[in-house]
């Protein structure tokens, strides 16, 4: 299992149960402000919780628990600012690859390889804080996806995305070998990505089925 809730109550949910099976993508639906942002945040120990958290077969407990798992899992803030931490849109991508692997040289040929299969190699020198909204959602996706973490925890990957490049993005998401949670408001790109499809409420989460066309 990569990750497992067990009764997990925060701010403003309360027992939240699930097990995201190894390779599993799901989608997790519901009303802004339900808590969707922070029950991702509580998936990465950024929300004081009650209940019990495993992640990748360890057993959450303390905040360090959490540092150990960080390698493995990559988030995309549903607000791209939050996650920039260097001063180059091709260091912001070869950021995590790099400190995984510490080969700088690798990272940055991996990183032009991945701007170029996003038709975005001309941002690769811009300063991420200044680029446009869509094109901070590019690249806080690739520096997400360039290390291959076991876990991507998905914030609206598509706001502020042109048709052409939500294409892409949901194209590689569809792929990707590894978990997926992806919290959407669109139903249909949900349903495309994940075979499981979970509607947030205060009381817990609903798995949806096939047939409901409705959040
Ligand atoms: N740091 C925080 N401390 C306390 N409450 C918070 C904090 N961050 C968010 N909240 C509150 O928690 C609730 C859930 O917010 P959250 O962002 O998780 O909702 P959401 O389902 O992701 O919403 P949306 O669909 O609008 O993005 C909101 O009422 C929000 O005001």
């Amino acid at each position: 299992m990569s990750i497992i809730l067990n009764n997990i109550k925060t701010h403003c949910f309360k027992d939240i149960n699930l097990e995201l099976k190894d390779n599993e993508k799901i989608a997790i639906l519901g009303e802004n402000g339900v808590g969707k942002t922070t029950l991702l945040r509580t998936i990465l120990g950024l929300v004081d919780f009650e209940g019990q958290i495993d992640i990748l077969q360890k057993s959450m407990k303390v905040e360090k628990d959490f540092n150990s798992i960080y390698s493995e899992v990559a988030y995309l803030f549903q607000d791209s600012d939050d996650s920039f931490l260097t001063s180059s849109v091709l260091e912001e991508i070869a950021f995590n690859l790099y400190n995984k692997t510490d080969n700088y040289d690798f990272s940055i040929k991996k990183a032009l390889e991945l701007l170029e299969e996003f038709n975005i190699s001309q941002l690769k020198e811009k300063i991420p804080i200044k680029l446009s909204g869509g094109q901070k959602r590019v690249v806080a996706f690739c520096a997400c996806i360039l290390s291959n973490p076991k876990i991507l925890l998905l914030d609206e990957p598509l706001n502020d995305l042109d048709e052409k490049m939500k294409k892409r993005v949901e194209e590689k998401i569809l792929l990707y070998k590894g978990s997926v949670v992806l919290i959407a408001h669109d139903l249909e790109f949900a349903k495309r990505v994940c075979k499981k499809i979970y509607r947030l409420e205060k009381d817990g989460l609903i798995l949806l089925k096939a047939e409901d066309e409705k959040i």
